[in-house]
């Protein structure tokens, strides 16, 4: 099926980011089960991989500004310094998905993330008994933070992001598949 919103020229002039809804015309139905899932994204790739082969490697984890759009989806002030993480999730040591999330700083006192490092923060984040998840929102654009590590950006196909809100904290979750996952799984190109 053709991509009716996301392939005209006029795209440019939408949002970056389409509710997960708006974008399914464009997704084909086994990408749809890896995009619009709202359980953890976590325990499927542990569930598709080979058992023991899921890794998640961390690429950064540091104090910083947020992008504008990821401020805007938190509703705090761009200028407003928040916690940054961004891993890639591996399978036998090949990245399936490069993830980024976001937090403000001044929620995360007491939430012990700081120590999380390779362990995945899925698995924690669906735990907590509170957790609420977002309107899930879905995009075509490759993740920027990945800038620096060609292989990883230019390969990504859809992307997707959401808020979780547990205990006073929104914590904003993105995460773009790439072209190794959809090669090693025989999923469509988009
Ligand atoms: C939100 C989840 O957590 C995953 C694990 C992440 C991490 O360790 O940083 C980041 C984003 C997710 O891809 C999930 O498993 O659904």
């Amino acid at each position: 099926m053709t991509a009716p919103v996301l392939s005209t020229p006029a795209f440019s002039l939408f949002p970056q980011w389409l509710p997960v809804a708006a974008a399914q015309p464009a997704m084909s139905a086994p990408w749809w089960q890896w995009v619009a899932s709202t359980d953890s994204l976590t325990a499927r790739l542990m569930a598709a991989g080979e058992p023991g082969t899921f890794r998640v490697r961390l690429l950064r984890q540091t104090i910083g500004l947020p992008q504008r759009d990821e401020a805007l989806a938190l509703g705090i002030a761009p200028r407003r310094y928040a916690w940054l993480r961004e891993v890639a999730l591996c399978v036998d040591e090949t990245p399936w998905v490069v993830a980024r999330s976001v937090a403000p700083l001044h929620q995360l006192q007491g939430k012990g993330l700081g120590k999380l490092g390779e362990r995945s923060l899925g698995s924690w984040l669906f735990q907590q008994p509170d957790l609420v998840r977002g309107p899930l929102e879905a995009t075509v654009t490759p993740p920027r933070f990945t800038h620096q590590q060609p292989g990883l950006s230019a390969n990504s196909l859809w992307g997707r992001r959401s808020v979780f809100e547990h205990g006073g904290l929104s914590l904003l979750v993105q995460e773009y598949f790439l072209s190794t996952m959809a090669d090693a799984l025989g999923l469509p190109s988009r």
